[in-house]
């Protein structure tokens, strides 16, 4: 495909269904650092868009500000229809319930069994009393996630894939409407990097989530993508599937997939 048609491409997509995530004009600096330039981007219902880019371009910032974590200096950053910079404090708490994020850590509490640390979340944050209703949840995602044998088991017990995926089940616990996976694969040998790839996927069509996965894997990015973006200078510079892209005669671009 020409590269050309790949750059006009609109990097909001071409089709008409429902709009989760609407980013226009999105900047953000720290200090003399200005990270965010002009990030144009919108993710559909049921979407996985991966974003690729060099270290340090600022895909971390970028959807550390979709989660609320950071607050963008301009532009429009609409979540499930609402700008996140317009929202009351009640409206930001609900909204951010409704994002998993999943860090490349995936953060669990080392302290606590899988049981423990899949329940701390519901109880936490969505104040469940119901242990009968605690347990059926955790049982059903530790299904979906393939780990029904680790419940009893600290994090310590576990493999670097199975952290990962009590880390992906206890997002997805919390039954979120978007995904976010900062570095999802990273750290792992590519063998349980394409069971983790898969398992997105599969996860995606069970819970019907729309996500932004941020990656170097491109072996991940070819298996979880509907749609890249490419991150360069703090924009959004291209748009398209991995075979389109992986086509591309910009060496900018074409450099990814090499
Ligand atoms: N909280 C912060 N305070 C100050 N600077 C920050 C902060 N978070 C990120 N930055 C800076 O923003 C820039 C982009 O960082 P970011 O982590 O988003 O990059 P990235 O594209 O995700 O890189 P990588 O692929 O290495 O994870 C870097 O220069 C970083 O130092």
């Amino acid at each position: 495909m020409d590269d050309t048609l790949v750059q006009e491409k609109t990097i909001t997509g071409e089709t008409a269904d429902e709009v989760v995530i609407r980013i226009e004009h999105l900047q953000k600096s720290f200090g003399d650092n200005k990270v965010l330039k002009d990030i144009n981007l919108e993710l559909h219902k049921g979407e996985n868009i991966v974003v690729l880019g060099r270290s340090g371009q600022g895909k971390s910032v970028t959807i550390q500000c979709i989660a609320g974590l950071l607050e963008p200096d301009e532009g429009k950053l609409e979540v499930l229809g609402k700008d996140i910079r317009e929202m009351s404090v009640d409206e930001l708490r609900d909204i951010r319930m409704k994002i998993g994020f999943l860090f490349q850590s995936g953060a669990l509490y080392d302290s606590m069994t899988v049981r423990e640390n899949l329940a701390f979340p519901l109880t936490r944050v969505l104040k469940m009393k119901d242990e009968a209703e605690i347990e059926k949840r955790i049982k059903d995602v530790l299904e979906s996630v393939g780990l029904e044998e680790a419940i009893d088991k600290l994090p310590s017990d576990l493999s670097g894939g199975m952290r990962k995926r009590v880390g992906l089940a206890r997002t997805l616990i919390m039954r979120p409407e978007i995904m976010l996976y900062d570095e999802p694969t990273t750290g792992l040998d590519p063998i349980t990097s394409r069971e983790i790839s898969e398992l997105i996927i599969k996860l995606q069509e069970k819970y019907e989530t729309s996500s932004i996965i941020i990656t170097h894997d491109m072996a991940c990015a070819r298996i979880v993508a509907d749609r890249i973006v490419v991150m360069n200078d703090g924009e959004y510079i291209a748009t398209g599937t991995f075979d389109e892209l992986a086509k591309s005669p910009d060496e900018l671009i074409n450099n990814f997939f090499k």
